[in-house]
């Protein structure tokens, strides 16, 4: 559905994206993980065609994006990070206009605007001025707009950004939902959003892909490289060397907690685990111990080793 073949873009001095190449299945729900800065929306705006890329090629469903823009943009419900919306229009009419400026014709226009307000759940306020909307709301009508002209493939940038809790729920259920009978790509800041929505997950950084994998098998890599952690109430210096000695140690990390307490993270070989040798040497050396166990890595693990600065 989607083919991006390095694809860059340079703004005056700064290149944003780097050459980056990947490609989005039918029916594949992609998260797009990055920090702030990292050119997620840059690649989605090229991808949508609102920029046009400095090299690189990238199709939709076989349609070059810059070549044959429209055709590729037909197949492309793009909701952008701030919605643009007009707000003296009532949400019925805006949906409406939104249609025919995508070249629907009448008897479409009714018949899909009425289904998009099914779909989005926006029944209850289809006859009110978009500028009396909830934030939560406007990001439905958002989502409706770009499902109004029936597109195969959903690019979502940031669609729960700045809701509270109980919208954000419910717009990801709504995404969710889609994401049945859609291709989507959507980005996003919140992690356990990208767990509980997409099969697969692009994490860029610095314009340059560092990770395309499903969660569990990004999450699993880490699983596997071994982390645990440890509370021991004595010398530290003694405690990490000896910790350090075992078989299968890598690296001891401690930090002091209170009253002579300390905390080590031990990063152990892969498939390894040294969590009872810790404990029969703690036993050995009478140390008290009040806490061991083989750290869970979650895909905010992952995103964090990836993207981190230093
Ligand atoms: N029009 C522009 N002119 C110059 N530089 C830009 C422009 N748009 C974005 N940039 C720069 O390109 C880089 C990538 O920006 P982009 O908005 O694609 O990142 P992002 O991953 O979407 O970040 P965020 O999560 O903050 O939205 C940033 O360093 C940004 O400052």
């Amino acid at each position: 559905m989607i083919e991006v073949n390095e694809l860059t873009k340079r703004y005056a001095r700064h290149e944003a994206v780097r050459g980056i190449s990947f490609s989005v299945a039918r029916g594949e729900v992609v998260g797009f993980l990055g920090p702030n800065g990292a050119g997620k929306t840059t690649t989605l705006r090229m991808l949508t065609g609102y920029l046009p890329p400095t090299s690189g090629t990238a199709t939709i469903a076989g349609y070059d994006i810059y070549r044959q823009s429209i055709e590729a943009r037909r197949k492309i419900g793009y909701m952008p990070e701030n919605v643009p919306l007009y707000e003296d229009m009532r949400v019925r009419e805006y949906l409406k206009f939104r249609a025919q400026l995508k070249g629907l014709n009448g008897g479409d226009t009714r018949r899909r605007v009425g289904e998009v307000i099914d779909t989005c759940g926006l029944e209850g306020v289809k006859r009110k001025m978009i500028k009396t909307l909830s934030k939560g709301y406007r990001q439905r009508v958002g989502l409706a707009d770009s499902l109004v002209h029936d597109p195969e493939l959903l690019i979502l940038d940031e669609p729960t950004n700045g809701l509270d809790p109980n919208q954000i729920r419910q717009i990801r259920e709504l995404i969710r939902r889609l994401a049945q009978t859609h291709t989507v790509l959507v980005s996003t800041h919140i992690l356990s959003e990208v767990e509980m929505i997409c099969n697969r997950v692009i994490i860029i950084d610095g314009g340059k892909i560092k990770a395309a994998d499903t969660p569990t098998n990004l999450v699993g890599e880490m699983r596997a490289a071994g982390r645990i952690q440890v509370e021991i109430q004595a010398d530290p210096e003694v405690v990490a060397g000896a910790i350090n000695r075992l078989p299968h140690v890598k690296k001891v990390t401690p930090d002091t907690l209170d009253n002579g307490w300390t905390r080590y993270t031990v990063w152990c070989d892969s498939g390894t685990d040294s969590r009872e040798r810790i404990a029969n040497l703690a036993s050995q050396y009478g140390w008290p111990l009040r806490s061991l166990f083989r750290h869970v890595a979650t895909l905010e693990d992952v995103f964090v080793e990836l993207t981190r600065r230093d």
